[in-house]
């Protein structure tokens, strides 16, 4: 699902984010992607993406050279990605409804459509309640929920995950971290930088460990 050749990523003037890195995501995959601060575990995620561009090497997704894709194919890729972040990113004057509507209007479906798929996902995630509120009116977890149902709401064969349980306390990871399970026993294949040793120490997943811009398993 995800293929990286000898890739390197250079910010000017001179900093070596990535280097050589070379790794394979099998499809259904749930990896883990740590390390230190700085390490270039966002910009990783950022690359497959599109948000930036390799300094060297190739990158696949899902079959496709990321290579060949030109500003305007870049959306056509994006909606096989899901992205969830530290900071939630919801639109803070939209209602829950609204944030995750968004993403399912442009796929241009239906507005009976949209609103089926909607309430579906937001029964899932447990907020099928708040769907009218703002995202000031919900906890920390709540938006992150929020967050989660909209990167997921047009089915997305993969999920980035960036440090998307940094903001949140123990309980409300473990939600998230449930979620994300159920997620990846559905099938998205799921990429999930985090810190926190304490969600991945006693899983069988695979851990890609980022020290100076090199992948360690
Ligand atoms: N747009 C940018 N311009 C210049 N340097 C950048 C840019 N983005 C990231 N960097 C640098 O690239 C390196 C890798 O950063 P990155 O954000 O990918 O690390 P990270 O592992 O995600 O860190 P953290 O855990 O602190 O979020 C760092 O040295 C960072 O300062």
């Amino acid at each position: 699902m995800v293929r990286l050749e000898g890739v390197a990523k250079h910010y000017p003037p001179d900093i070596v984010a990535l280097q050589d890195l070379n790794l394979a995501i099998a499809k259904g995959e749930f990896v883990f992607l740590t390390g230190p601060s700085g390490a270039g575990k966002s910009t990783l995620l950022k690359l497959l993406f599109c948000a930036e561009r390799p300094t060297q090497g190739e990158i696949f997704v899902d079959g496709i050279p990321l290579a060949s894709l030109s500003a305007s194919q870049v959306p056509h890729l994006r909606r096989k990605i899901g992205v969830v972040f530290q900071d939630f990113k919801l639109l803070t004057n939209r209602r829950v409804f609204d944030n995750v509507a968004l993403s399912l209007e442009v796929t241009g479906l239906k507005r009976d459509q949209v609103e089926r798929r909607v309430r579906q996902i937001l029964d899932s995630v447990g907020l099928g309640g708040r769907i009218g509120q703002l995202p000031h009116q919900l906890s920390g977890g709540e938006q992150q929920r929020v967050a989660i149902a909209r990167a997921v709401v047009n089915r997305p064969p993969i999920l980035l995950a960036d440090e998307p349980t940094g903001n949140l306390d123990r309980a409300r990871t473990d939600e998230v971290m449930a979620l994300m399970e159920e997620l990846n026993a559905q099938g998205t294949t799921i990429l999930f930088a985090t810190h926190n040793e304490r969600l991945y120490r006693h899983t069988h997943r695979r851990v890609l460990r980022l020290v100076d811009g090199r992948v360690e398993e």
